[in-house]
């Protein structure tokens, strides 16, 4: 069942991380700033200077205050008298995942210092339990039960909580999401930690782009120091995409809508961030807006057909508790020509372009990495640089030779081709552009979820 082979594909992708503990060696971290790194096992610091970090987001003005982030001088001896954590529940469209962040304060002087994350996924997604509230909230409970363990007991009622539900809950009707999100909450209610108020939310598309690239360029040591160089991410998902970057021209500032701009204060500096959230451009609601399927009412015993997929191909699929049937055009065309042109419609004109990323390099995970992976494009463990193009050459190779790749997803073809079309003619990219393809720096999982968990711990003035 082609259902299946896809499913195959996606675990082989996440099974890596499954529940991947990671305690970095703090006192490799020694040293401030990061042109003082001294170890060559950690070329970047993970605990970086946010000296007087404030982060203020202009459409919202809700106050984010990350400041107490800072690397120690030294390794004291009680390196772990002061450990605590952080659970923050990344509520996607296809999984739901927890990141348990550890925190260590080695001596009232230095600032805490990430120490390290668990993790853990489960598949499928809060969405999928849009008629089935309480079963969804009960893959939560197993999730939270890995909590229990990691956390030590006298520090559980000190511990917050935290779920952000992205696309897979905001495509769905009020009602659902809601009844959803109170079952959740009712969980955490139950659990022996810390429940901040709002703890089970709906985010909001821009948030989730800003906090991802705080993650990546908090990991990646570019937010603290003199010479910063900020990077630019681009996370795939499977109901939405982001785009978020520091736009370094001001003609870029002129010529992008202001809801596209988000202001923020860091060491005395204004940033301005370019960031947007595509909702309904994921890669899975890609395949559904290539089928024509998105957004119908009815879709039950209905059949859509691609030139992206096997021709002899008939088969189901269930995205977001929905059930598709979907086939190969079995008389008429297939490959990458008449794929391209399908997907193209789906991207074509619908997303801004701005010029300055033509040139720049990117971070990019999720899909991306997942299916640059599954080509053998990159390792799944180091990750790795690619150019725009290769994407396209390899979703040339796949769809030109769809026999060949059978016992892969089905969707291969039409996945790669997507992500050419969007890279190229959604966002405008060129074909030599270069993408850090990264899953984990310094084995911390590049995700919205850190930089999340930073503002939640400021907020609720967690510190030692
Ligand atoms: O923390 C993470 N670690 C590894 N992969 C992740 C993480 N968060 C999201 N992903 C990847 O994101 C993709 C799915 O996106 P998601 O389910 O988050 O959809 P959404 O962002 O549209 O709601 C998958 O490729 C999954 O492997
Ligand atoms: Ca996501």
């Amino acid at each position: 069942m082609p259902g299946a082979a896809e499913e195959r594909v996606e675990s082989r992708s996440e099974a890596g991380t499954y529940c991947s503990s990671v305690i970095a060696d703090p006192c490799l971290t020694a040293s401030r700033g990061p042109g003082k790194m001294a170890s060559s096992r950690l070329p970047i610091l993970l605990a970086l200077a946010f000296s007087s970090l404030s982060f203020v987001l202009s459409h919202s003005n809700r106050e984010m205050w990350f400041q107490d982030f800072f690397p120690p001088n030294t390794c004291p001896i009680n390196a772990r008298a002061n450990t605590f954590y952080g659970i923050m529940f990344d509520a996607g469209s296809t999984g739901t995942r927890i990141h348990i962040y550890t925190f260590v304060q080695k001596s009232p002087e230095n600032l805490p210092e990430l120490e390290g994350e668990i993790f853990e996924s489960v598949k499928p997604g809060l969405s999928a339990y849009a008629d089935q509230p309480e079963k969804g909230a009960e893959t939560v409970k197993r999730l939270l039960d890995m909590a229990i363990d990691a956390v030590p007991p006298h520090l559980w009622k000190k511990t917050p909580v935290v779920l952000k539900a992205t696309a897979g809950l905001r495509l769905l009707s009020e009602e659902k999401a809601q009844a959803l999100l109170l079952e959740v909450r009712e969980v955490f209610e139950e659990s022996p930690f810390l429940v901040p108020e709002d703890s089970v939310s709906i985010m909001d598309g821009s948030y989730e782009g800003i906090l991802a690239w705080i993650t990546v360029n908090f990991l990646t040591g570019q937010l603290s120091g003199q010479n910063q160089h900020t990077v630019g991410t681009l996370d795939l998902g499977g109901a939405s995409t982001q785009i978020t970057f520091l736009p370094r021209f001001e003609e870029t500032l002129k010529e992008t809508p202001g809801d596209f701009l988000t202001s923020f204060e860091m060491f005395n500096s204004t940033y301005k961030l370019y960031t947007h959230s595509y909702l309904g451009f994921g890669l899975k609601a890609a395949r559904l807006a290539t089928l024509g399927a998105l957004n119908m009412e009815a879709v039950d015993g209905q059949m859509f057909r691609s030139s992206c997929l096997p021709k002899q191909l008939e088969a189901e699929w269930h995205f977001g508790g929905v059930k598709y049937r979907y086939g190969g055009n079995k008389e008429g065309e297939t490959g990458f020509k008449p794929c391209y042109l399908e997907v193209l419609k789906v991207v074509k004109g619908k997303l801004h372009q701005p010029d300055e990323i033509r040139g720049s390099s990117f971070y990019a995970f999720s899909y991306y990495y997942d299916r640059a992976v599954d080509t053998n494009l990159i390792d799944y463990e180091q990750g790795g640089v690619l150019e725009v193009k290769d994407f396209e050459r390899k979703a040339k190779e796949v769809c030109d030779n769809m026999e060949r790749y059978n016992s892969a997803s089905p969707f291969l073809c039409m996945d790669l081709t997507y992500i050419t079309a969007l890279l190229k003619e959604g966002f405008g990219f060129r074909d030599n552009t270069l993408l850090q393809l990264t899953k984990k720096v310094n084995n911390i999982e590049t995700s919205w979820t850190l930089g999340a968990t930073f503002h939640l711990l400021q907020s609720l003035g967690i510190t030692y």
